[in-house]
């Protein structure tokens, strides 16, 4: 039986001696939350959804390894971003396998806004991941409406009142799954003025009747590119007086220091040396993939993203390494005017590579090259961000397709695809 005392942010008699580091091996989110801003690469920012580094789960492991040798207080490895867990689920739960498997005494925990945590909470309990965080801000979904810009779920845009609903409802389920699979739960709800603040006693109340077993109010870190930028921080007065509401329902948790994604170490004293092995696992090569080790890339000069596939004779293609990314070699696609078959052979041509980069493609390549296993990715601007997408999963800002390129503009086909 693991010792739950050793949790530092569910039991604050622990927050002295006991550490714990969040891996963030999860860049992408299913929801967009109006004070969330997920910038990668500051060191100087701390806050929820920063970190300086994305990891791949196997990356995310040596780190761990490296870690616990400098910080034997480690006792809690959790994952809390630098996005949402579940939007990333095959690298969360494969993280936290690895983890398990490697450290079967440490504490697993994750952090989620509870939209898609459902599908995976019993694989979660199977590999005894005690404590789940769940962000829960109001269940008005004329307050939800005005926090959340967008939320998608099944492949399915919502939006407005829509959005709102559709998040409670997983989450409620989702809070009641896991109680009942008697997992801890905690609740974070973000106060935000003049939008949840005259809430946040009717959410006390309404968990604690779901059996959830701690609440943690957040003031909202107005964040600058937010659209609640200019809402001003609660003061430390009033979230005392609101967490004494709280209590009469259930415990407030109050030492929270609103981590980053990366954090490592006791709480509110993130460690340097942490900072340092997370930056090295970050450049470990992994195996994962390694029978298709390559990038393909329709670009004109070997530097951006910057061709319709449809249009391009040569394809570079590029391999991590140690010191960077290299050009493997440049293939000649197919000739054209053989249909489909030009996207087949293209297939063979490139069955080394897990991914294409292209700043336009049709329906039909596209559908012809992802069934041979080549993941096919649109984008404009520089190569590298888009190998760095690829093998370390940074965030890519990909451009809808009519941004990026318009099929038969500037090309010589007719818009139909290139297919
Ligand atoms: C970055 S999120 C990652 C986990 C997950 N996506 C979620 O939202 O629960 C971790 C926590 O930070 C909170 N958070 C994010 N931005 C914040 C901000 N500007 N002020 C206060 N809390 C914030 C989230 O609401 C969440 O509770
Ligand atoms: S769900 Fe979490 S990561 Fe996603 S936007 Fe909201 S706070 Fe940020
Ligand atoms: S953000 Fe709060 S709950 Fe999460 S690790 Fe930091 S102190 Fe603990």
């Amino acid at each position: 039986m693991k010792d739950f005392t050793k949790h530092p942010c569910f039991n604050k008699g622990a927050h002295h001696t006991n550490a714990r580091v969040h891996l963030p091996v999860a860049p992408q989110c299913n929801v967009k939350c109006n004070y969330c801003n997920r910038k990668f690469d500051c060191v100087n920012e701390s806050r929820p959804g920063v970190t300086s580094n994305v990891l791949q789960p196997e990356q995310a492991l040596e780190y761990v390894k490296n870690l616990k040798n400098i910080m034997p207080e480690l006792t809690v490895v959790g994952i809390a971003g630098p996005g949402d867990p579940f939007a990333n689920a095959e690298k969360t739960m494969k993280t936290l396998r690895l983890v398990k498997e490697e450290f079967p005494d440490m504490l697993l925990c994750v952090s989620t806004n509870g939209l898609n945590v459902g599908p995976y909470i019993d694989e979660l309990k199977e590999l005894d991941v005690s404590h789940v965080t769940v962000t829960l801000n109001s269940f008005r979904p004329e307050t939800l409406e005005k926090i959340y810009g967008w939320v998608r779920y099944d492949k399915r845009g919502y939006f407005g009142k829509s959005a709102g609903e559709v998040l409670l409802e997983k989450q409620v389920a989702a809070i009641k799954k896991m109680k009942s699979l008697d997992m801890v739960v905690k609740v974070n709800s973000i106060v935000i003025p003049g939008v949840n603040d005259n809430e946040i006693e009717e959410v006390a109340e309404k968990i604690a009747e779901m059996g959830v077993d701690l609440m943690n109010t957040i003031p909202l870190f107005p964040v600058k590119d937010t659209p609640f930028e200019d809402l001003t921080e609660p003061s430390s007065e009033w979230m005392k007086a609101l967490r004494q509401k709280v209590e009469t329902y259930l415990p407030p948790m109050s030492h929270c220091a609103r981590c980053r994604a990366d954090a490592a170490g006791l709480l509110g004293k993130d460690s340097a040396e942490a900072a340092q092995l997370l930056s090295e696992a970050a450049k470990l090569t992994i195996n994962d993939g390694e029978e298709r080790p390559y990038v393909a890339v329709a670009s004109m000069e070997g530097i951006l993203v910057n061709q319709h596939l449809g249009e391009a004779d040569r394809i570079h293609v590029f391999k991590e390494t140690p010191n960077g990314y290299k050009l493997v070699n440049i293939r000649t696609t197919p000739d054209r005017g053989i249909g489909d078959k030009r996207w087949l052979e293209l297939a063979d041509t490139l069955n080394d590579c897990r991914s294409m980069l292209v700043g336009g493609i049709g329906p039909k390549p596209s559908k012809i090259l992802s069934k041979s296993g080549i993941k096919v990715i649109e984008m404009s601007g520089m190569i590298d961000q888009g190998l760095d997408h690829v093998y370390k999963g940074t965030e890519l800002r990909t451009l809808c397709k009519s941004e990026v390129f318009k099929c038969g503009s500037g090309c010589t086909g007719n818009a139909s695809g290139c297919g």
